[in-house]
């Protein structure tokens, strides 16, 4: 049976700071490998500073990498990640690639359903439209009705990382980078987090996520990256991972 083609390889990733103030380079993680399939759940694990968020946002694109390759499958071909122009990134992360944080970066005087429908606005959906599925999903992370026409710049964290969570996930993308989403989420919220990201992963959707409470997605984690020892985890077969750090 052929292995299916990967979503992302990721090869010998590393990357860098350099701490101008001290004259001197930090390394947040280097020879990073792995690929990743459609609808596989891939967790990193690692102490603080073991370079898991780094690796996200290098990934994200939002830092350079100083060694290696992100492949990445879109729709429109095979691109490198680490590589691409400022323009083909922009657009990936319209159409295909999704990323979340604990912080929700809140607009001046845009509603929470607003935020949350712009994405379905972007790809086309009517307004109405936009709107119902935003109620809906601001209403299953547990977003009070009232909240729903106000500014998230003055909600609570937990409110506003619904919001955050609401938008990020309410058209599905190819490939999903979640960087400790469950952070400040009440016990609602997380249970219908791991719901959507289940229904997410059975449409394919290619997942890597940052969880200090692993135990909450258990049930969806097919592998395991530990940057902290470098140790390779396949749930199926470790002898065949096919993750070489
Ligand atoms: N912009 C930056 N400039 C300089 N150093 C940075 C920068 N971002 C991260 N680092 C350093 O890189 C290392 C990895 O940080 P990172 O945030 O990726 O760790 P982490 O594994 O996500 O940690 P945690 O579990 O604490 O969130 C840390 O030592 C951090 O100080």
């Amino acid at each position: 049976m052929t292995a299916p083609s990967f979503i992302l390889r990721v090869q010998d990733l590393a990357k860098t700071f350099r701490m101008y103030h001290l004259d001197s380079m930090l390394h947040a993680f280097e020879g990073v490998s792995f690929d990743l399939h459609e609808g596989e759940f891939l967790l990193l694990r690692g102490h603080n500073g073991a370079g898991k968020s780094t690796l996200l946002r290098t990934i994200w694109r939002s830092y350079l990498p100083v060694a290696g390759h992100v492949f990445y499958r879109s729709n429109h071909g095979e691109i490198d990640l680490a590589n691409a122009a400022d323009v083909d990134i922009a657009l990936l992360r319209r159409e295909e690639i999704g990323f979340v944080t604990q912080f929700l970066n809140a607009r001046p005087r845009v509603a929470a359903q607003d935020i949350v429908a712009e994405p379905l606005r972007l790809a086309g959906v009517s307004q109405a439209e936009a709107l119902d599925q935003a109620r809906h999903w601001l209403d299953q992370f547990g977003v009070r009705p009232e909240l729903w026409r106000a500014y998230p710049s003055t909600f609570s964290g937990g409110e506003q990382q619904k919001v955050n969570l609401a938008r990020a996930l309410i058209l599905p993308q190819k490939l999903l980078l979640l960087d400790e989403p469950t952070a400040s989420l009440d016990a609602g919220a997380r249970a219908a987090l791991i719901r959507r990201l289940a229904d997410l992963k059975s449409q394919g959707v290619a997942i890597i996520g940052v969880f200090h409470h692993p135990g909450d997605v258990a049930t969806l984690i097919d592998r395991e990256i530990n940057l902290s020892t470098r140790a390779v985890a396949d749930e199926e077969n470790r002898e065949d991972a096919d993750v070489a750090l």
